[in-house]
């Protein structure tokens, strides 16, 4: 039986719940639950503080487990990522007040908060720069504020905790974070069970940016209408009763459906509808 660690709380915990449950696998009713059977997928779940996912995972005793790309790398186990999931997307910055530093390279002699220890203090070591660090549990934003540090180190999406703090950002992002799936460093490629885990989810991804698209339109027109919906492999292409038709069905990003059923329409193309992938293996 596949033993995989699911979040238990924070960003990563709803996105990842209704990803597994999209990709078929039973997920738990209520937040108590900390371990969860799937008889039929033949999958335990073990609901786990995201910090520490990476670090059973590197254990040994958990096959998989889904966290953040950051959390991983400040945890320093020895996992690695296997899968991106597109979700909990974020950058990791320094912050400051403006007016405090032009650069990374002025924070020596500076004491820098953070929640992400391992990372920053790699970051400053790997850049030569002679800081301090102090580590917060969260809220980090009101360090500056309250002089417990001149500079932090923090998870930034919109800015919005930022702003509000009256810091701004410095430098360029240390890392570019979302959520992800780890397993141990060199473990097994080809295990059958964890490739069919990976597979669901990234049915479950192709499912979420891709839309069936089906439009009739007049066979001179085809081969430009193929050049705009060329699908993933080739686009099925079927005779309509109506000689000099035919009828055409590919999958496209879901982001540029619209766009393409405006140039389809223009090309003389008509009944273009587009419906909602729900599962998929490529
Ligand atoms: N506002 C956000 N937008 C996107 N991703 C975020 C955001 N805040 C945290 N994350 C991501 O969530 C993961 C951290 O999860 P974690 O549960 O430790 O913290 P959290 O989501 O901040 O929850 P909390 O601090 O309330 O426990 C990291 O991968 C981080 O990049
Ligand atoms: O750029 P933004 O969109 O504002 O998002 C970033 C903020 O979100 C998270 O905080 P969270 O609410 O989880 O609180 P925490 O600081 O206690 O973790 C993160 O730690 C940042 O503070
Ligand atoms: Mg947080």
């Amino acid at each position: 039986m596949l033993r995989i660690a699911v979040p238990n709380k924070g960003s990563l915990s709803g996105p990842a719940s209704a990803m597994l449950h999209e990709a078929g696998y039973k997920q738990r009713k209520e937040s108590k639950e900390l371990v969860l059977v799937d008889p039929d997928n033949e999958v335990e779940f073990f609901y786990l503080r995201p910090r520490d996912i990476a670090i059973y995972v590197s254990s040994g005793k958990l096959d998989i487990g889904i966290t953040g790309r950051d959390l991983l790398l400040d945890s320093g186990a020895n996992a690695e990522e296997i899968l991106e999931l597109g979700f909990a997307r974020s950058t990791f910055r320094y912050a400051t007040r403006p007016g405090t530093a032009e650069g990374p390279a002025d924070f020596h002699g500076m004491t820098i908060a953070t929640s992400y220890e391992g990372i920053v203090a790699k970051h400053l070591a790997d850049q030569g720069i002679d800081a301090s660090v102090v580590h917060l549990d969260g809220a980090v934003e009101t360090a500056v504020q309250l002089g417990v540090a001149q500079v932090i180190a923090d998870v930034v999406e919109t800015g919005t905790s930022l702003r509000n703090a009256g810091l701004e950002v410095i430098g360029e992002p240390i890392l570019t974070s979302e959520a992800v799936v780890v397993r141990r460093t060199g473990a097994s490629a080809d295990d059958p069970e964890v490739q069919r885990f990976l597979r669901r989810l990234q049915g479950v991804l192709v499912a979420r940016s891709y839309v069936m698209m089906d439009y009739d339109c007049r066979a001179e027109h085809l081969e430009q209408a193929v050049a705009l919906t060329p699908g993933l492999e080739s686009p099925t292409v079927s005779p309509l009763h109506n000689e000099g038709w035919v009828a055409v069905r590919a999958m496209v990003p879901a982001k540029d459906a619209q766009r393409i059923m405006d140039d389809l329409y223009a090309l003389g193309a008509r009944a273009i509808l587009t419906t909602e992938i729900h599962a998929c293996r490529l």
